[in-house]
């Protein structure tokens, strides 16, 4: 049996302050590295080590998997950085205050593009400074591939062919595997995972630093899956 292991990354600054974040590259906060330490903590408690890591190209992310590897004592795992896994690209909304929004456009259209299926926030303009043509991590990227915006279903566009091109192969060689990324690029491979319908994956939410297993067979089939702080 295999064990794959998603976790969202530890509380960020953004999160505290409540604004929008998507691709911007914000770090943890002090409750977030302790939510991380956590997380590695119970994985170490409940005997998981790793074969191979997977994280997005963001701090919180990454920083998260470093200090769950150290509690761990596997800060020597390989670990693969992919863009495909970042959190979902959140366009014109990036950097604005989550409640305020909600004041200025109504709860209900904030509702929409935080947890619809289909429908993106505004698009960011090329000459913002959020839009991820100016950033040099993505600078072999094709222009194309670059999101101004992006709903779950277009999170879940990129997200899907990384999995099946580069993880299965991975995870179908090896026993465990750590994924630790972002609230919406985790909701994606839940949405694969459990073959959710559009309507079913509006409504789940993935907290910060909250290690979720899944239990699968060789084929990749899911066995079972639950929080490890249930099994605690
Ligand atoms: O990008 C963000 O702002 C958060 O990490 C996830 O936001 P959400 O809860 O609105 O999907």
């Amino acid at each position: 049996m295999k064990k794959l292991v998603l976790l969202r990354h530890g509380q960020s600054i953004w999160n505290q302050e409540n604004r929008f974040t998507g691709w911007h590259d914000v770090d943890l906060t002090d409750k977030g590295r302790e939510e991380a330490r956590a997380a590695g903590q119970l994985m170490l408690r409940h005997g998981l080590r790793f074969d191979h890591a997977y994280t997005s190209v963001l701090k919180r992310a990454i920083r998260t998997l470093w200090i769950g590897l150290d509690e761990l004592d596997q800060m020597w795992l390989p670990v693969t950085k992919a863009w495909q896994l970042n959190e979902r690209h959140y366009g014109a909304l990036t950097g604005l205050n989550k409640a305020e929004t909600a004041e200025e456009y109504g709860a209900e259209q904030v509702h929409i593009w935080r947890r619809s299926y289909d429908t993106p926030p505004p698009a960011l303009e090329e000459d913002s400074p959020y839009h991820p043509k100016h950033d040099p991590r993505y600078a072999g990227l094709q222009p194309e591939q670059l999101p101004a915006t992006e709903s779950l279903a277009l999170t879940l566009e990129r997200v899907l062919p990384y999995w099946n091109e580069a993880i299965v192969p991975t995870l179908s060689g090896c026993d465990n595997l750590l994924i630790a990324a972002h609230g919406n690029s985790i909701r994606a491979l839940i949405k694969h995972l459990d073959q959710l319908d559009n309507e079913s994956i509006m409504k789940v939410e993935i907290a910060t630093g909250d290690p979720l297993v899944y239990e699968l067979d060789d084929a990749l089939n899911v066995l079972d899956k639950y929080y490890l702080r249930e099994r605690d």
